[in-house]
């Protein structure tokens, strides 16, 4: 939230601000055994931006009707579109990071930029390439609506100078939906006269989940050049082989055994943060000892959800009793 020194909430901003920029530099990464993904052509860059602004001399704005200091919102979606064209990097966190020191170099009245952007997913296809085999197009892309990337930041002057410093960051994988379709229980649960729920020993389970994460240097997700940039594809492909290899007791421990796997891959985070909401099937024929087969339909509501944050002395503790 951005806040006056008073304490005083004070921003104003645009929201959807849609910037398909093309040819990006591409993004390489290191590989990790869970996934494929090592970088990515970027020839769709493409982002849904919301940028919010404050600063003390904009209280007039707000109290007196003074808009002598008040930048336009619709300016402010020209300056982040050209600022896009201009932008030489490769990742979400750098985009975010150059549009707003441009714009905290343009308007010096400006104190803090609290801004996030949603990466707006086109997935390669394949063509046929003239000889029997298949390419990925360089030129046709599939929008996707399944799971996305994203990040948010918070920026503020600091010292003499007014530099744009990163106080505070955020990236994320939202909207993953995962069925894994054997091998999760829930059992040994609370059971008193409020209990209706049957205990389960092979169930559906059917996740939605958000998960982010925050760098100990955020400067290693704004440069890719650094090489400690960490992909939400690999944050995904982690996520698909923990809830593939283990056998899960709950919801809880899942998300707890991806967020140790995040942390050992990515000595390069702080922290990580979980959102999960439980979608399980509903049974409506169960399979048997000899028959597989099963009949589920969609659960009804009201959902649970979990939410859990993991941090690397988490993982050093794991590690020193294990
Ligand atoms: O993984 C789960 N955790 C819970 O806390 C819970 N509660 C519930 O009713 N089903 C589940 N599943």
């Amino acid at each position: 939230m951005l806040k006056l020194r008073s304490g005083r909430t004070l921003y104003y901003g645009k929201g959807d601000v849609l910037t398909y920029r093309t040819y990006a530099a591409p993004l390489s990464v290191k590989p990790i055994p869970e996934s494929a993904f090592t970088g990515d052509t970027n020839v769709i860059f493409a982002h849904n931006l919301t940028f919010a602004v404050s600063g003390e001399t904009l209280l007039t704005s707000f109290s007196k009707g003074d808009n002598t200091q008040v930048v336009a919102t619709d300016s402010m979606k020209n300056f982040i579109l050209r600022q896009t064209a201009d932008f030489e990097g490769s990742t979400t966190e750098g985009l975010l990071a150059f549009i707003s020191k441009q714009f905290l170099s343009r308007y010096p009245h400006i104190d803090a930029i609290e801004l996030s952007a949603d990466r707006i997913p086109f997935h390669t296809l394949e063509v046929a390439d003239g000889s029997d085999g298949l390419v990925d197009s360089s030129l046709v892309y599939r929008r996707s609506h399944n799971d996305h990337a994203s990040a948010s930041m918070k920026l503020v002057r600091d010292g003499e100078e007014g530099a744009a410093v990163i106080v505070e960051h955020e990236c994320a994988i939202t909207d993953l939906q995962l069925i894994k379709v054997s091998g999760s229980s829930f059992f040994g649960f609370v059971r008193d006269e409020y209990t209706t729920l049957p205990e389960s020993y092979d169930r559906p389970l059917f996740i939605f989940l958000n998960i982010y994460w925050t760098y100990a240097d955020i400067e290693h997700a704004v440069d890719a050049g650094s090489g400690q940039y960490v992909a939400a594809e690999h944050i995904r492909d982690i996520t698909h082989n923990v809830f593939h290899e283990y056998k899960t007791p709950s919801i809880q421990f899942l998300i707890y055994q991806v967020g140790l796997r995040i942390l050992t891959r990515f000595p390069q985070l702080a922290e990580v943060r979980f959102e999960s909401n439980n979608r399980t099937w509903e049974t409506v024929v169960d399979h048997t000892e000899e028959d597989a087969a099963a009949v589920y339909t969609e659960p009804r509501p009201p959902f649970g959800f979990q939410g859990f944050t993991l941090t690397r002395e988490d993982l050093e503790n794991e590690e020193a009793s294990s």
